[in-house]
Parts: structure tokens; sequence; C-alpha cells
């Protein structure tokens, strides 16, 4: 019962909805009873010789109108309550969805995504079911139930109803005892499901890699195990519901032996007419629905209850990063100060970054370079306020950085990650992303800037070209430029590069930079890369090595210091000599 008191608020907001479907369905277990009576009166006026074609016609048409009257109400309930729980889906769907928008990816770092599914699906779909055949069969295994067992006690006989009502604690008992088994293992099912959910993600995801590995065989024994697994949890779950209807027929059998023997001896003495009996038996066999209702209703309890639990705990994971109170509600523009003295990951004892501090002028570029692993993207990571619980503070402008909402920082910064990722649409849309009312000359503007224009125009059907995982695939470099337009379409206070330049070759980074430099000129910029030619001629330069900043400068500066960075350039000076020394003796 106790998830019916948890889903109130959703009853709530669908009063009208439940109390016509409810009312309803009240009516019908009242017509309901009309029929059986019936039944009982026609079979004694033809035992006594009183039916005449008038009486029949009578009764018969009594039935038809009661069959009529039924009929529409079933349509109206089932609309109220089941297309009330479809709602009831709705909402949790949007609010669960809308949850994890707001999540950080620490979040999805802890969780795995075949789990999220398994909860915006069946978890939901099992609520859904509460709402709606849970609501019915509570109420008809209680109002029908009652009704039927009010009308065969007051209208035909209290004595042969006790009778025939002595079996029925056996139902309530071994449903009950059945439920708890179900929940348990229903647990189990589920969790299989969300394993095999995982499972099925992964693998998909990355085809290429157990391919080229030739790993399908294990990988498909892999998952037949975790689907084997699904069958075995569910197949203990249908063991448990296979009781159900067995157990509750042999009852109702039960009570069919007892009133069909006691009901005879009544008639008898006298006590009782044949029809009254045929009635009685009738409204028992009326009896077999509410009591199955019954049974399913622990069923459909167990399971809303356990997913509802799911869903509540997932609902109830504190979005990590927030807006202040009164944060302002403006895009931030001006300088950046970055004063990092410590940070952690959450959960690490070692720190990402210490002691990093900077500052970059508005309009000017930054290039951070360093050994892979050395910080880099954490900084990205840090302006952006994917994580926070640092020691220092990030100032953006007049203000540090959380001073903002969040969605204004991030509309003020571009950021083009190192994994891109293209939408399965036209390359027009993954351009305009942020804007899909963009025009196509502005967009084809980007595209140049990102020198991608001509590119597009190669492919089939141009800038209406699908790509993504279901469209044609792209070269590692033509993602990369068009996630530099789609970033450059948000017109960014922040231009961030992060390691976005490194599958285009030497010339095209060259003018991709150079024509940035041109379309962003007050505008500022910041570039990690391996490649020293694509922030040689930034501003400013920060050298990261062991997640603190060990040489800062302009290039010029950081070539007279003869450090790292010198190091750095004379190595890949002399890689790109051996390249276009190999390129000369071919
Ligand atoms: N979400 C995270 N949780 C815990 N540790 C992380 C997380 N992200 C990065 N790290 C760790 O922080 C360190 C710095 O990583 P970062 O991604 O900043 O390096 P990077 O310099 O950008 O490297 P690359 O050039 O390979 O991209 C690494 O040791 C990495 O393992």
């Amino acid at each position: 019962m106790k998830v019916f008191l948890k889903l109130i608020w959703f009853f709530k907001l669908r009063k009208k909805e439940y109390l016509i479907g409810l009312s309803m369905l009240g009516l019908v277990a009242i017509l309901n009873l009309i029929p059986p009576k019936v039944i009982g009166y026609v079979i004694d006026e033809i035992g006594n010789g009183e039916l005449t074609t008038q009486s029949l016609a009578k009764w018969v048409g009594i039935i038809i109108v009661v069959a009529i009257l039924i009929y529409i109400m079933r349509y109206y309930w089932r609309r109220m309550i089941f297309g009330s729980s479809t709602y009831l889906a709705k909402l949790l769907r949007e609010k669960l969805f809308h949850h994890f928008t707001k999540m950080s990816p620490s979040f999805y770092q802890q969780r795995r995504v075949g789990d999220l599914m398994a909860h915006a699906t069946n978890d939901i779909s099992a609520v859904q079911q509460t709402a709606g055949g849970g609501v019915l069969t509570l109420f008809d295994s209680v109002t029908t139930g009652g009704f039927v067992i009010l009308a065969m006690a007051i209208t035909i006989d209290w004595r042969l109803t006790l009778i025939a009502l002595i079996p029925m604690p056996l139902m309530a008992i071994s449903t009950s005892y059945y439920g708890k088994l179900l929940h348990s293992r229903f647990r189990e099912a589920q969790a299989a499901f969300s394993d095999l959910n995982d499972k099925t993600q992964e693998s998909i995801s990355g085809i290429k890699v157990i391919k080229t590995f030739g790993q399908q065989d294990e990988d498909t024994a892999d998952f037949t195990r975790l689907s084997n697994d699904v069958v075995d949890k569910n197949m203990k779950v249908a063991k448990i519901d296979s009781l159900f209807d067995p157990t509750i027929s042999l009852v109702i059998g039960f009570s069919f032996m007892l009133s069909l023997g006691f009901g005879a001896k009544f008639i008898y003495e006298g006590s009782m007419s044949i029809g009254d009996l045929v009635a009685f038996n009738t409204y028992l066999g009326l009896l077999v629905w509410p009591m199955l209702a019954f049974g399913m209703l622990f069923n459909i309890m167990e399971r809303g209850s356990a997913s509802y639990d799911r869903i509540e705990q997932l609902l109830e994971v504190p979005v990590e990063i927030d807006d202040k109170e009164n944060a302002l509600d403006s895009k931030p523009n001006g300088d950046i100060g970055f004063k990092i003295d410590d940070f952690k990951f959450p959960g690490d004892q070692a720190s990402a970054l210490h002691s990093v501090h900077f500052t970059l002028k508005r309009g000017e570029t930054l290039g951070i370079v360093g050994k892979t692993g050395s910080g880099k993207t954490t900084i990205l990571k840090l302006l952006l306020r994917e994580f926070e619980g640092y020691n220092g503070e990030i100032r953006f402008g007049n203000h540090t950085i959380d001073d903002y909402k969040k969605q204004r920082l991030r509309e003020a910064i571009g950021y083009v990650p190192q994994d891109h990722f293209l939408f399965s649409t036209t390359v027009f849309e993954n351009i305009a992303f942020n804007n899909p009312q963009e025009n196509r000359e502005e967009v084809e503007q980007i595209a140049k800037i990102a020198h991608i224009h001509d590119d597009i125009l190669r492919f089939t059907n141009g800038y209406e070209t699908i790509v993504g995982e279901r469209g044609v695939s792209l070269s590692g470099g033509q993602k990369q430029r068009i996630s530099i337009a789609r970033a450059l379409m948000m017109k960014p206070e922040l231009l961030i590069l992060d390691d976005s330049l490194s599958a285009v070759d030497a010339k095209t980074e060259e003018a991709i930079l150079k024509s940035l430099k041109e379309a962003r000129e007050d505008s500022t910029t910041i570039i990690t890369s391996h490649r020293l030619s694509a922030i040689e001629h930034a501003h400013l330069i920060i050298v990261m090595d062991d997640g603190t900043i060990v040489e800062q400068g302009t290039h010029e500066e950081l070539m007279a210091l003869q450090g790292k960075y010198f190091e750095m350039y004379q190595l890949q000076q002399l890689e790109r000599l051996v390249e276009k020394g190999g390129e000369e003796i071919e």
C-alpha cells in the first residue's frame, strides 16, 4: 500500500480523472450484480411455470441495457485511469531526463549508462502500471469483491455466503507469501537487466575496438551469459507469478464445491430456490476476478514500490554544482584570473593541480603545453565549472566564475573537447547546434573560418549531409573542424580548443589559427596542444608538468630560458626536419 501513499501527489494532480474513473468502475461493479440476479429470477419463473413472453422480454431488455451501460463506462474508466498512468510515466521520464541534464560529469563517471537507461524504461513502466493496473486491481478487489459478497449475503443467503468464503483467508496468506518472494526475485531480475543493458551499450559503442581485436566471439559469449542470466532471473519471477492463478482457481474451486453442496442442502430443506443457487454460483464466478486482482495487486505494488524507490533515489542525488542564490544572470566577459593553490578530483588523495596561477587579458591567447596527464584539461574543466572544491579562485571579468549562473558562464565559453561528438543529423544542424534557426550564410561564414566549408561542399548533400553515428563517416580532422565551427557559432567570449587541432595537418592548423585570430580579435582564446606550432604565437604560454606550471612566458621568453619548452621545441623541430627529409628522399 505504501507505494500508493508515495504516489498521492500524482493522484491529487489527476484528482478529476481518478474520481471519474473510479466512479465509473464502482458503477460497473454495481451493474455487474444485476445479470446473475436476473438469471436467478428467470430460472425460478421457469421452475414455477410463470415465465411469459412479456416477462422474458423484460429480463432480456434489462440485460441488454446493463450490457450497454457497462460497455460505455468501461471505455471511460479505462481512458481516465490508464490515460492518467501514461501521464505519470511522461512526468517521471521528464523529471529524470531533466535531472540527468543537470548532473555533473562525476555523476556519469560513477554510474553505468545501462543502469540509467533501465531506470528510464523498466522502472518507469513498473510505476506506470501501479498508477493504472494497480489502482484498478485495488479498487476492483475491494469494491467489486465487496459488492458481490454483499449481494450474495443480502439478496440470497448469508449462511451460504459465509460457508463459501471459508477458503478465502488461505488465498490472502498465500498471495502475501508469494508477494514477498516476488519482491526479492524481481529486484534480482531488474539488476540482471541493467547489467545486460550496460553490456549492450558498451559493446555497440566499442564495436570497432572489439572487431579490430577479433574479440567478437568472446563478446558474444559474454552477452549470451548475461542474456541467460536475465532469462534465469525472470524465470524465477515467472515461477512465482505462475503460482498466483492456480492458487486462486484452487481456492475458488473449493468455494464452488462448498456452495454447491450446502446450496443443494438448503434447497432440499426449502430455505432456498434453485434460481437463488444458480444466481449465487454466478456471483461466485464474479468473485474470481476480484480475487485474481487481489493477488495481482501484491505483485504490481511490489514491483511499483521497488521501481519508485530506485527512481526517487536517483532524483535525490544532489546536483553537485548548482547556481548560488542570486547568481548573476549575465554572460561573463573580461580578463581571466586563474589562481588555483590546490585541486583534487573527488575521492582522490593526490592533487591534480597545485599552484597554477596565471592571468589572461581579454582578447589574448593562452597556450597550454605539457606532456600527457600533466593537468592541461583539468585547468579547462575547472574553468567550465565541471568540478569545484578547489583552494583558490577563478575570476572571469569582475567576478569569480561561481558568481554567475552556470548557464550564462557556459554560454560565454565555446569549448571544443578532445573527444568530438557529432549528432546524427545534418552538418548544418551540427554546426548550428546552439541556434538551429541560424541562416545559411552565417553558418557558411563560420565554416570558412574553421576551414571546413570546402570539405562540406564535397560531401554528397553538402550542408544537408547526415553525419554522426547513422550518417557518413568523417575523418578525425573533419570532425575536429566541425566541432570548432560549432563552438564558434556561439560567438563565445572565450574559445577553448582542447587539443582540437591534433588531427589536422600543420598547414591547415596554421590557416585555421590565422582566421581565428582575424575573426576573434577582441575575444579570448585558450589552446592546449601537444604541437608547439599551435601555440607559438600565443600572448602567454604555460608549460605544465605534474599538475603545476613549470615555465610561463611568451615563445621568445621561453626559448631564451632554454628549459623544458626549449627542449620540447628543439625536439619537435627535429621531428619536422626528419619528416621533411623523409619526403625529400621519397
Ligand atoms: N575525472 C577525473 N577523475 C580523477 N582523475 C582525473 C579525472 N580527469 C583527469 N584525471 C587525472 O588528472 C590528471 C591530469 O589529467 P588531464 O586530463 O588534465 O591531463 P592532460 O594534460 O590534459 O593530458 P592529455 O594531454 O593526455 O589530454 C591525470 O593524472 C588524470 O588521470
